[in-house]
């Protein structure tokens, strides 16, 4: 599991060393990373024009002292800086860095661009965990100037972009690597800031934060540990019955594809409920399925369902949907099941839309316009939000999906390949997590678990190319296995 964590909970953290902290040593630590990092990617290049851009906090002084260490070692490093007077850290890091052969430069003075745009490996040392989104005044020109064809790596934070996550800013600094220190904060995990963060180094100087981390993401190490594996004495109702309603006269397909998903995903028994033309195709597709209403431990509903339809069977399979939403099971709302959520429930509940669906849903629930471009700048604010009208567990769907609780840690998981995006996946997806839903799993780790298994199994499917949805259902069985051997319990 990658554990990300706020600025507060990291400035805890440092403050927990009191002697490393006011010594400097954290500092050098943490200037001792970046150093090293740069000189990986000066090396790379073939470079030896390094600049740190230098704000007026311990960011800055964190960029100095690499630039310090950096001319010691010989490459041409400069450092172009708003004010080091108003900062003692940084007066010692200006007088190492001259000591050892360094450019410091006034950040004013037209020097100041011309050592910026000439430089191969660029420091952003603006700001960091202190750092209000947008760039300061003073820092516009100098990230203007920065050469296009320039490594840019961040010191902790890419300046400019919001440190807490949240909407990317266009005028601030897009870096194509950050190094940051103790943890990863939700700037570099979240969607869409996550972007301008670029490649993540994590520098360990010496403590660690404490308490629940903000946010985490699942990783493929965590599979033996959470997946829930049957153990002898286990019989198809005790791993967990899953109750499928979807599909529907117009999309027939999503019922094929969630019930396989479900089944591929090794649910003890999965109940289907639909209209006759999908119900015919599941019977002839996966007879595994089992079908008609039933004592189920959890229920998906809406893959491919259309509330509004008065074709045969239809009203029939909305009232077990309306039962199921009625009843005190664990239930996940896909696509037209969404539209099927009116009251608060008290049972675990998991939405999974995608951003035009959650558009939708939050202007249904707070009865303003909220276009779907709204949810995209801001993916995690947006499930926050509809999270916050409806009381359930919400999966937004992305290139990055967040998972958020109503309360509590935040996931997010952004390692599927982009081939994903491909008309079915959310239904293959749906069938994974209600089977980890019916096996007693909580929404947030059932959500989070099957993102991960669903990116896994879309990458076995065809390494590298496209993929079809049915392709990805198929195949999440042998990821499972796959994950589960790669680090046995
Ligand atoms: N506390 C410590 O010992 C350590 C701190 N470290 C570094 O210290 C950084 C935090 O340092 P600081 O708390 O000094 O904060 P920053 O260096 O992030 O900068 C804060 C300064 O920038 C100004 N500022 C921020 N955003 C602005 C904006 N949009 N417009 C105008 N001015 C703006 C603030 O008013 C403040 O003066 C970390 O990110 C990390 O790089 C590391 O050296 C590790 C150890």
């Amino acid at each position: 599991m990658i554990a990300g964590y706020s600025a507060d909970q990291i400035r805890d953290a440092e403050a927990s060393e009191p002697d490393l902290l006011e010594s400097g040593e954290l500092m050098q630590r943490a200037a001792k990373g970046v150093a090293k990092v740069a000189r990986a990617r000066l090396w790379e290049r073939g470079a030896s024009r390094v600049v740190a851009l230098v704000g007026p906090g311990n960011n800055g002084a964190d960029a100095l002292w690499a630039i310090s260490r950096l001319a010691k070692k010989g490459f041409v490093a400069s450092a172009v800086v708003h004010d080091t007077s108003v900062n003692e850290g940084q007066r010692a890091a200006e007088a190492a860095a001259l000591a050892r052969g360094a450019r410091v430069i006034d950040g004013t003075s037209p020097d100041a661009l011309d050592a910026i745009a000439g430089a191969e490996v660029v420091l952003d040392g603006i700001t960091g965990l202190g750092g209000r989104p947008g760039l300061p005044p003073f820092a516009e020109h100098w990230v203007d100037a920065i050469y296009a064809g320039a490594y840019v790596i961040a010191v902790d934070t890419p300046s400019g972009q919001p440190v807490g996550g949240g909407e990317v800013r266009g005028d601030a600094v897009f870096a194509d690597e950050t190094v940051t220190f103790i943890a990863p904060k939700p700037v570099h995990l979240l969607p869409p800031t996550a972007a301008a963060a670029g490649l993540l180094t994590v520098v360990d100087i010496g403590v660690a934060p404490t308490g629940t981390p903000d946010l985490a993401s699942l990783t493929p190490d965590d599979v033996p540990d959470l997946w829930p594996v049957p153990g002898p004495g286990d019989d198809k109702y005790r791993r967990g019955v899953l109750g499928v309603v979807a599909g529907g006269e117009q999309y027939t397909g999503a019922a094929l594809l969630s019930t396989t998903a479900a089944v591929s995903a090794g649910a003890g028994m999965v109940r289907y409920v639909g209209t006759p033309t999908p119900e015919s195709l599941v019977r002839s597709s996966v007879p595994e399925v089992v079908h008609g209403p039933g004592r189920v431990q959890a229920w998906v509903i809406g893959p491919g369902l259309d509330p509004s339809s008065r074709a045969k069977g239809a009203k029939a399979q909305l009232d077990v949907a309306r039962d199921a939403l009625a009843s005190d099971l664990p239930v996940l709302l896909d696509a037209g099941g969404l539209d099927l959520l009116r009251d608060r429930r008290e049972a675990p509940t998991l939405l999974t839309p995608h951003a035009g669906e959650a558009a939708r849903m939050l202007g249904r629930l707070t009865g303003r316009e909220v276009p779907r471009e709204e949810v995209e700048r801001d993916p995690a604010g947006a499930a926050r939000e509809l999270a916050g009208e409806t009381g359930a567990t919400v999966l937004l769907k992305g290139a990055s999906t967040v998972l958020v609780p109503p309360e509590g840690q935040v996931l997010v998981q952004s390692t599927a390949p982009s081939w994903l995006a491909t008309a079915g996946t959310g239904d293959v997806l749906a069938g994974v997590v209600g089977v980890l839903l019916a096996s007693g799993l909580e929404p947030s780790l059932a959500g989070a678990l099957g993102t991960l298994v669903h990116g896994e199994a879309a990458r076995d499917a065809n390494p590298g190319g496209p993929v079809r949805a049915l392709a990805v259902a198929e195949e999440v069985g042998p990821a499972v296995a796959r994950l589960l051997a790669a680090s046995p319990r």
